[in-house]
C-alpha cells in the first residue's frame, strides 16, 4: 500500500482506492486565572494538589459557582469561529468512574451547548483554502492527573487541574488528509492565540486534539457529501489526546493503513478509542467506544440553565480583535503583499505586528522578505518568538532605508544584519563604522569594469557569443570593490563597454 502524494487524498490500497475522512475534537484550556466553577488558582509548575477547592475535590455539599470570564471566553471563540452562540446553554453531568474525577462525573454540555455551527478557513501547503465546519463548541472541566512512574506500588492523584475550564471544539468530518488535519490544528490554534482565550501551548497539554479517523472507498464521499447521510462514510475510531503537530500526522498515517488492511482482508472497523504510541508509532485499542447512553448524562441540578444577553454577546463582538484571516486580507491590500507572504506573516500574531511596525513608510515587501527570513531564522536558532526579538522593528525598518536609498546592496545589508544582530550597533552605526557604503560613483566603477577587461581579453570577446557570461564579470566587479559597487550601475557600465 502507498500513499498518494501530499495534494492528493487518495490512497492506493491492493483492491481500489480508498479516502480518509476525519472529524477532530480539540480540546483548549480556557486562558483564565480561575476555574470553571471554582476559585482555585489555574496554573503551570505549582506543586501536587495545591491548586484544589474544596469543589475540585468534590467534597460533599460543595456547589459550583460558574465562572462568568470562562463563559466569556467561550463566546469570543464561538464568535472567532464565525460560529452560532446559543443564548441558551445548559451544563449536564457525564458520569463515569475515574480516581482522577473525584465526583464521578465530568461538567460538560452535551445537549445544548454555548456554541453551535461555525466554519473555519484553513490555509493548505499549496496556498489553495479549505473550510471545515464547526459542529458546536461546549465547556466543560477537565480532571485530575494520575501519577504511576513515581513508585514501583502507589500511583498518586494530583487534582490541580480538576476543574479547569476546557473548551472542546468539534469540527465536521471535513477533513481528508493528515495535511489537512495539522493545518486545521494550526489554524485553530492561531485563531485561540489572537483571541487570547487559549494560550495554544501544546507542549504543557493546554491545546489537544482527538482525532476520529475513518476511511471510505474512493467517491463515497462524494456521496456523503451530497446527502449528509454518515452511512456512506467508514466506521471511526478516535484516537484520543494527540498532542504535537507531528503525532497528528503519523497517529492518521498509521491509522489509515491499519484500517485499510483490515477491510481489505474482509473485516470490520470496530468503533473505539485508541491511543497513539509515539514510541512505537502505532495506534493501540484502549476501549471500546462508549455512546452517550453509558454516560448517563443529564442536566446538572446544581447549575441553573446558562441565559446570555444580546446586547452583551454583541458587546464582545464589537469588541473582537483583529482575526487571522482579516489580518491577511488586510496585509495584502494595505501593503500589496502577496498572499503567501501575508499567511507567513500572520501564522504568528507577534510576527505580524513586528512587519507592520517595521514597514511603514519603507517597501513593504523587502521589510517582509527580511522579516520571514533573516530574522525568522535568527529568532528561531535561539528560541525566541517576534515578541522577545532583541533587534525592534525600527532597526529592520532603518536597514531596509538604506536598500532603498541605495546606501547599500542587498547583499551588504546581510552582512550589515549580521553585524546588527552581534550587537555593534544600528544599521546606519554599522553602515559608516566599517565603510560598508555602496559606491555609486560611476568613475570608480569604470575603473574597475576596464581593468578586469583588460586583463580577460578572451572572456570578453566570448560575451559576445554568449551574454550570460557577463556574470563572471559582475563577480569579478564586486569583488575589486569589496562588493559596495552598486550592482545596478555595474550591470549598466559592463554592457556598455563589452558592447551588448
Ligand atoms: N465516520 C466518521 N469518520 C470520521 N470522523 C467522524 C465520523 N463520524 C463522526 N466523526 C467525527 O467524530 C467527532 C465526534 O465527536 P463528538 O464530540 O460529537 O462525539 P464523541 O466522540 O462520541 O464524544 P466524546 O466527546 O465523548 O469523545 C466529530 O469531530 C465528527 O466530525
Ligand atoms: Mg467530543
Ligand atoms: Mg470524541
Amino acid at each position: 500500500m502507498t500513499d498518494t502524494t501530499a495534494t492528493s487524498k487518495l490512497i492506493q490500497g491492493r483492491t481500489g482506492n480508498w479516502e480518509i475522512v476525519m472529524g477532530l475534537e480539540i480540546h483548549a484550556q480556557v486562558a483564565s486565572k480561575a476555574k470553571l466553577f471554582s476559585g482555585a488558582a489555574v496554573g503551570f509548575g505549582a506543586g501536587p494538589n495545591e491548586q484544589v477547592s474544596l469543589v475540585d475535590a468534590g467534597f460533599p455539599g460543595m456547589l459550583p459557582t460558574l465562572n462568568g470570564h470562562c463563559v466569556e471566553q467561550a463566546v469570543k471563540t464561538g464568535l472567532g469561529l464565525k460560529a452560532q452562540i446559543n443564548r441558551r446553554s445548559q451544563f449536564d453531568r457525564k458520569n463515569y468512574f475515574y480516581p482522577d474525577l473525584p465526583t464521578g462525573y465530568q461538567i460538560s454540555q452535551l445537549y445544548f451547548p454555548i456554541v453551535g455551527e461555525g466554519v473555519v478557513e484553513v490555509e493548505a501547503e499549496d496556498g489553495s483554502f479549505f473550510n471545515v465546519g464547526i459542529e458546536r463548541l461546549h465547556l466543560e472541566q477537565d480532571a485530575g492527573k494520575l501519577i504511576h512512574d513515581l513508585s514501583p506500588t502507589e500511583s498518586f492523584v494530583d487534582l490541580n487541574r480538576a476543574g479547569t475550564a476546557l473548551m472542546e471544539i468539534v469540527s465536521r468530518p471535513d477533513i481528508r488528509s493528515p495535511e489537512e488535519a495539522v493545518a486545521y490544528v494550526k489554524k485553530i490554534r492561531t485563531i485561540l492565540i489572537y483571541l487570547g482565550t487559549c494560550d495554544g501551548d501544546m507542549e504543557k497539554g493546554n491545546l489537544r486534539a482527538d482525532v476520529n479517523v475513518s476511511v471510505c472507498r474512493e467517491g463515497q464521499y462524494e456521496k456523503f457529501k451530497a446527502t449528509g447521510d454518515f452511512s456512506h462514510l467508514g466506521t471511526r475510531c478516535e484516537i484520543k489526546n494527540v498532542n504535537s503537530f507531528r503525532f497528528i500526522s503519523q497517529a492518521i498515517n498509521y491509522e489509515a493503513r491499519r484500517q485499510i488492511e483490515i477491510l481489505e482482508d474482509g473485516g470490520a472497523i470496530v468503533q473505539e478509542t485508541r491511543l497513539y504510541d509515539p514510541t512505537a508509532g502505532e495506534t493501540r485499542s484502549m476501549r471500546s467506544k462508549e455512546e452517550a447512553n453509558d454516560y448517563r448524562y443529564f442536566p446538572d441540578p446544581d447549575l441553573l440553565p446558562l441565559e446570555l444577553e444580546q446586547a452583551w454577546i454583541d458587546e464582545i463582538k464589537a469588541n473582537l480583535p483583529e482575526l487571522p484571516d482579516d489580518k491577511r486580507r488586510r496585509l495584502m491590500s494595505q501593503y500589496g503583499l502577496s498572499q503567501y507572504d501575508a499567511v507567513v506573516l500572520i501564522s504568528e500574531q507577534a510576527k505580524a505586528d513586528y512587519f507592520e511596525a517595521a514597514a511603514a513608510g519603507r517597501d513593504a515587501k523587502l521589510v517582509s522578505n527580511w522579516v520571514t527570513n533573516e530574522l525568522s531564522a535568527r529568532l528561531a536558532a535561539d528560541g525566541k518568538d517576534f515578541s522577545e526579538s532583541p533587534l525592534p522593528p525600527s532597526q529592520v525598518a532603518e536597514l531596509v532605508a538604506l536598500i532603498e536609498e541605495g546606501v547599500i546592496s542587498s547583499r551588504i545589508a546581510k552582512e550589515v544584519f549580521d553585524h546588527v544582530w552581534a550587537g555593534e550597533g544600528s544599521p546606519r552605526q554599522v553602515v559608516e563604522a566599517r565603510g560598508l557604503v555602496q559606491v555609486n560613483d560611476t568613475g570608480a566603477i569604470e575603473k574597475a569594469v576596464d581593468e578586469i577587461i583588460a586583463a580577460n581579453p578572451d572572456k570578453a570577446a566570448a560575451v559576445a557569443e554568449k551574454p550570460q557570461a557577463i556574470g563572471w564579470f559582475v563577480g569579478q566587479v564586486m569583488k575589486a570593490t569589496g562588493g559596495k559597487a552598486n550592482p545596478a550601475s555595474v550591470n549598466d557600465i559592463l554592457k556598455a563597454r563589452l558592447g551588448l
